[in-house]
């Protein structure tokens, strides 16, 4: 495995053919699937030279905690499917990568068992209708030591996903289940449901329930990045959910800059969808983004050989991630500056 496009195939050959469509897929045509991707294509490097980069440091600091380098885990669900190691795996590999772990609400190991890791984890959730409950959890994920709710809020209906209707793929094969969705770590799993009657006053309930920071996930209208900033958000993270949402929506990367000029550093922007190299890293980080998040290579790295899988794609990218530092000049992250980043055709 010397590229993340190698997990993918290796997967692909492992897993069952619906619960590869499953990872793989997206809403309806799955046109802001590819669009995720062949945004980073759009974009080139205009890389600076002779800038004594033998030194680097790929650190940086998100929401007061330290990251070995700007890629986390971003949250996805049903890592059992994958491979039994499941999100304790990944958990595992994100620890010893020295980076953060998205929990999914919707994980098939307790969210405490995956804490007992060491790793630094967020967890994601859905609010539930039933905010008894989703109070009753996020204390539960506070006691198990999670240090940010991160709450997704591009899904107020769940995407069609044509894949998952062709496989006529719902429910869980038996013995695995959403094991933070027990009200009491032992009773019947809930259904995790999406409510469309959300609005802003929900974050203003989450603040007022929890100290924990506020991470909103799937903004992509300046607009709202600036009503995230008026609510009390404590971050962003500028995500499509992997285009399972809403079809049609702009790539991740095509949205980031207007996001990150409405927020005008007052709080940091994160993004996930389609980052599969290290120059989608730098493009990210150079267009102003924290850190960002990937989802389904670390699917792929699970399914071909879990944990060591899992750290494998981390160890992947953070090496592509480097050469690509490197060769753009920039030492550190706070170096990747805009003008290094070039969009539109290339005429050479
Ligand atoms: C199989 C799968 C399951 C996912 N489950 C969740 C989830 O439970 N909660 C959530 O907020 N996002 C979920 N996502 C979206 C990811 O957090 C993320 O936004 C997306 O995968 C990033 O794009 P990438 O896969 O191109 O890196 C899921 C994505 C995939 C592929
Ligand atoms: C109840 C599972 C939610 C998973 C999810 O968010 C996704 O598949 O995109």
């Amino acid at each position: 495995m010397i590229s993340l496009a190698d997990a993918e195939r290796a997967a692909a050959t492992l897993l069952e053919p619906a619960h590869y469509d499953f990872f793989a897929g997206g809403a309806d045509d799955e046109r802001t699937l590819r669009s995720n991707v062949d945004a980073f294509d759009r974009h080139r490097l205009l890389p600076r030279v002779l800038r004594g980069v033998g030194k680097r440091d790929l650190g940086v600091e998100v929401l007061g905690q330290p990251l070995s380098m700007p890629v986390m885990v971003a949250p996805t669900a049903f890592h059992r499917l994958a491979h039994p190691d499941g999100e304790v795996g990944t958990a595992r590999a994100a620890a010893a990568s020295g980076t953060v772990m998205i929990l999914s609400m919707a994980a098939t190991q307790p969210v405490e068992q995956v804490a007992a890791t060491g790793v630094r984890l967020w967890f994601q959730m859905y609010v539930q209708p039933d905010r008894a409950f989703t109070e009753r959890l996020v204390r539960r994920v506070e006691a198990a030591g999670c240090a940010a709710l991160v709450v997704s809020v591009d899904s107020p209906v769940f995407g069609r996903r044509l894949r998952d209707l062709r496989h006529d793929f719902g429910d869980l094969p038996a013995g695995l289940a959403c094991e933070n969705m027990r009200e009491s770590g032992t009773g019947p799993p809930r259904a995790v449901a999406f409510d469309a009657a959300l609005d802003w006053s929900v974050v203003g309930w989450l603040r007022g329930i929890t100290t924990l920071p506020i991470v909103l996930k799937g903004i992509l209208h300046p607009d709202d990045a600036r009503l995230a900033v008026g609510h009390g958000a404590d971050a962003v993270i500028v995500s499509n959910h992997g285009g399972r949402q809403l079809d049609g929506a702009v790539a991740s990367i095509d949205a980031l800059p207007a996001v990150v000029e409405a927020v005008g550093g007052r709080l940091p922007v994160l993004l996930d969808g389609g980052v599969r190299r290290g120059t989608d890293v730098v493009t990210a980080l150079a267009l102003g983004a924290a850190a960002v998040a990937v989802g389904r290579p670390v699917l792929w790295g699970l399914t071909v050989a879990g944990e060591h899988g899992v750290r494998q794609v981390l160890e992947l990218l953070r090496d592509d991630l480097d050469r690509a530092m490197v060769l753009c000049g920039a030492d550190r992250v706070a170096a990747l500056t805009r003008d290094v980043v070039h969009v539109g055709r290339c005429s050479w």
